[in-house]
């Protein structure tokens, strides 16, 4: 007999996922120095106001000039032409370059009206008339110089919302003028343990107890997803009590995530939770290998993620619902993980009724074929293992595994874009 009011019914990853997406909305957004951005996600469209460059820019230090001028030049019968001026970076040209003459200038400064093209200063030598200059190549029209939005048109769309600022979109902001960026607020996520059997990470060990790792995997999975953890105390086996709490904190944080207590064992208090509970249990089996007893529910709009406590399906829980929730929080454009197609390096033979996600190690070939290979022991309840994934390798359901040089589906996991 079931203990469960409801039987638990198997749903594919692909639905839980759905049902999990369904719930995200927005953050709220906040304003945040352009330094303090990084590692966050935008909460606006980021437009170019200005042209770029929103001058004529010289891409080289050498001579302005005008191309016709140079139509006969070679180093033997060199052009020679007076030198109206200097213009370096920050100033502005005061002469226009007419027939026969050019000016000294630095790689970013204005071109200065009248030249069309810019000599380096290698095809250049010093004439022997003072104040003249010898350009030893022939030029072309608009050479060495990089026209008015050329780079980028005013009112190109550069960056959407839920783009992460990194070192490229840091370099776009601060061009633009954003000294302060608006970004998503970063979920606030109460990670809370539940199980008897666990200690807090400074205590002694004691016979038949075992520290919280979970807790603190968790919690930087959490940061890695752009959520800010907050680690609660762990949580005896006792059902009112973890309801009591779980409610209490859903009150309070944007989200939940719970680990421990969802299979079918007398303590496993999670599932009792979800049996008294006044929430919506969303789904309590999944059809995966790990974690095929994690579950999720809503309550008042708010997502528990009560995933198992076995670290290795705590890991895979929260990578493949978790983070795709706290990424749609944020905005992210595609939260469910990347996936890539890469080749088995050896075997896998331990099939299975459900797909597996066995965590793998990346490499790429000297072909440039991406590899995939199975990264260590990789049990449920192995959690040493779990420090070496670069993905997770996904082999179907079935009897056999999959074999050496099958091609397989891998989701990455680090963060995207
Ligand atoms: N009779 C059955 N037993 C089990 C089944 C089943 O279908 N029938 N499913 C197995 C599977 S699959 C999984 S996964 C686990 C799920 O376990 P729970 O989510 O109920 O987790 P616990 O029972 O609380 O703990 C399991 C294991 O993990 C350790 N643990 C728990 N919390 C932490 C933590 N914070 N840090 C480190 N390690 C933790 C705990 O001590 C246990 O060893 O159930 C199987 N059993
Ligand atoms: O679903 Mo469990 O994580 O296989 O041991
Ligand atoms: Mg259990």
């Amino acid at each position: 007999m079931s203990r469960f009011r409801f039987q638990r019914t198997t749903i594919q990853v692909e639905e839980a996922q759905r049902a999990i997406l369904e719930h995200i909305r927005l953050q709220r957004t906040e304003w945040v120095d352009l330094e303090d951005s990084f590692g966050r996600r935008l909460a606006a469209p980021v437009a170019a106001d200005h042209p770029v460059p929103h001058f004529r820019r010289s891409g080289v230090d050498g001579y302005a000039v005008r191309c016709a001028d140079t139509a006969a030049a070679s180093p033997e019968r060199p052009a020679v032409l007076e030198v109206v001026e200097c213009v370096t970076s920050g100033t502005l040209p005061l002469r226009r370059v007419g027939p026969g003459q050019a000016a000294r200038i630095m790689t970013g400064a204005v071109v200065p009206e009248g030249a069309d093209a810019v000599v380096m200063l290698e095809m250049t030598a010093p004439a022997e008339r003072e104040g003249a200059v010898c350009i030893r190549r022939r030029m072309a029209d608009g050479d060495n110089i990089t026209a008015i939005g050329q780079e980028t048109p005013c009112g190109d769309i550069l960056l959407m919302p839920g783009r992460i600022i990194e070192a490229g979109e840091a370099a776009i902001l601060a061009a633009f003028g954003y000294a302060r960026v608006p970004v998503y607020c970063k979920p606030r996520v109460a990670i809370c343990s539940t199980g008897s059997e666990l200690l807090a990470v400074g205590s002694p060990l004691e016979p038949g107890k075992i520290r919280n790792s979970n807790g603190y995997m968790l919690a930087a999975q959490v940061r890695a997803a752009g959520g800010e953890p907050v680690i609660m105390p762990a949580l005896p086996d006792e059902p009112e009590l973890v309801e009591k709490e779980l409610l209490a904190l859903m009150d309070r944080f944007d989200c939940v995530v719970t680990s421990g207590g969802v299979s079918v064992g007398d303590k496993d208090v999670m599932a009792s939770v979800f049996e008294r509970w006044e929430g919506r249990l969303l789904f309590n089996k999944v059809a995966m290998r790990p974690g095929s007893p994690t579950s999720a529910g809503v309550w008042q709009g708010k997502l528990l993620f009560a995933l198992s406590g076995n670290p290795g399906a705590c890991f895979v829980g929260f990578e493949l619902f978790a983070r795709p929730f706290l990424r749609g929080l944020l905005g992210h454009p595609s939260p469910l993980p990347k996936e890539a197609k890469a080749s088995l390096v050896a075997d896998y033979s331990k099939g299975s009724a459900y797909p597996r996600y066995v965590r793998g190690k990346l490499e790429t070939t000297d072909d440039g074929k991406l590899q995939a290979k199975p990264a260590g022991a990789d049990k449920s309840s192995i959690m040493v293992s779990i420090k070496d994934a670069e993905c997770l390798i996904l082999i179907p359901a079935g009897g056999r595994g999959a074999a050496a040089g099958q091609l397989v589906c891998v989701l990455l996991l680090q963060e995207t874009k």
